[in-house]
């Protein structure tokens, strides 16, 4: 599946290389262009296109990411009806629920008309995607819990939600560490490239039953105990060493672990290497206004996913320009 959408991958990569190129020189908004790049890639994948209105349905992604994760006093007072609507956040949530909502069931719709219409299905290789392989399922599994368009509409999202910010700033963030620390560039460059369910007692900590438990994954991939320095970017640690991403070392989990891991892990992965890789192939990067690496502001925002506050400006130097892919 994960290579079977390589030529998407492939066609969106070709397109951003160019748009890169065509800046010739100026600073370009890397932070922008790599969240759409990954969600067009996203989108083509699970949903055969990317979807009307992208411009708009993005910016209330953002909102959705901020709004998920953000600190809310509600949270830890959820009785007190009053600090449920203090800043605007739930009327906020309202607008942004409304407005996915209206998108996720035009995608929802457009394939069951396709579908009634006799179409066989609706992705980019003439057979099903994602969207018709759950509405198959709905209508011809026998299940123990029936899904229905809800969940569908819920699956889409999540899909949305899951693919687009996590590898678009899994880049952002790379490109940042190796612009601050330019001998790792050069190197890259010069390579070609829960819920608990049953209460528990951890470590003297007792979990009690349906506590919502969160691990505290940046920690544990910056704990002076298991890593050297680590607060520094040093992509070389892990050469040579038997750890790695997919969940089985408990010291570095960006994709999380267990019966909850990262289902998106592999097409994941593979939207941010090859990218990022084909980025550094192509062309030398530059801060605007002869800014200084080590001055690259590098503060986080809090939501699902840690994005970078600012948003990342860049200047390309195209110095393979005729070369193929
Ligand atoms: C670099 C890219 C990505 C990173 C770093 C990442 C990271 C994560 C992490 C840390 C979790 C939470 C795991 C846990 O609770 O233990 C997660 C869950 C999830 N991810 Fe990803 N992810 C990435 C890409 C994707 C992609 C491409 C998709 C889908 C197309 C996706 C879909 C999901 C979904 C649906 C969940 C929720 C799983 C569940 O709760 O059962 N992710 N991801």
């Amino acid at each position: 599946m994960i290579k079977l959408f390589s030529a998407i991958r492939e066609d969106e990569l070709m397109s951003l290389i160019s748009s890169i190129r065509s800046m010739r020189g100026s600073p370009v908004n890397m932070t922008k262009k790599i969240f759409l790049f990954t969600n067009c890639i996203i989108c083509r994948s699970a949903f055969g296109k990317v979807c009307k209105d992208r411009g708009e349905f993005l910016t209330t992604l953002k909102e959705v990411l901020l709004l998920a994760a953000g600190f809310f006093m509600a949270d830890l007072y959820p009785s007190w009806n009053l600090l449920h609507n203090l800043r605007g956040e739930k009327t906020r949530m309202v607008n942004a629920h409304k407005k996915v909502d209206a998108v996720m069931k035009e995608i929802l719709n457009e394939h069951i008309e396709n579908k009634a219409a006799g179409k066989k299905g609706n992705g980019e290789f003439g057979d099903e995607d994602l969207v018709d392989v759950l509405l198959r399922v709905k209508e011809n599994v026998e299940l123990q819990y029936p899904i229905t368009n809800d969940h569908i509409k819920a699956v889409i999202f999540d899909i949305f939600l899951g693919g687009t910010g996590s590898s678009s700033s899994t880049i952002i963030w790379a490109l940042s560490e190796m612009i601050k620390n330019p001998n790792v560039m050069i190197k890259a460059q010069s390579e070609g490239l829960g819920e608990c369910r049953e209460q528990t007692v951890i470590d003297g900590y007792t979990i009690p039953l349906k506590a919502r438990v969160l691990v505290n994954a940046w920690a544990l991939a910056r704990d002076p105990e298991s890593w050297d320095d680590p607060e520094n970017f040093i992509p070389e640690r892990f050469e040579n060493s038997s750890i790695d991403f997919m969940g089985n070392h408990f010291q570095f989990i960006p994709f999380g672990s267990g019966r909850r891991v990262c289902p998106g892990l592999l097409l994941g992965f593979a939207n941010v290497i090859h990218p990022l890789a084909q980025l550094l192939y192509h062309f030398e990067w530059e801060l605007p206004n002869g800014t200084n690496p080590k001055d690259l502001d590098m503060t986080e925002t809090h939501g699902l996913t840690t994005e970078k506050k600012e948003n990342l400006y860049l200047i390309a130097i195209d110095y393979r320009n005729n070369e193929e892919f």
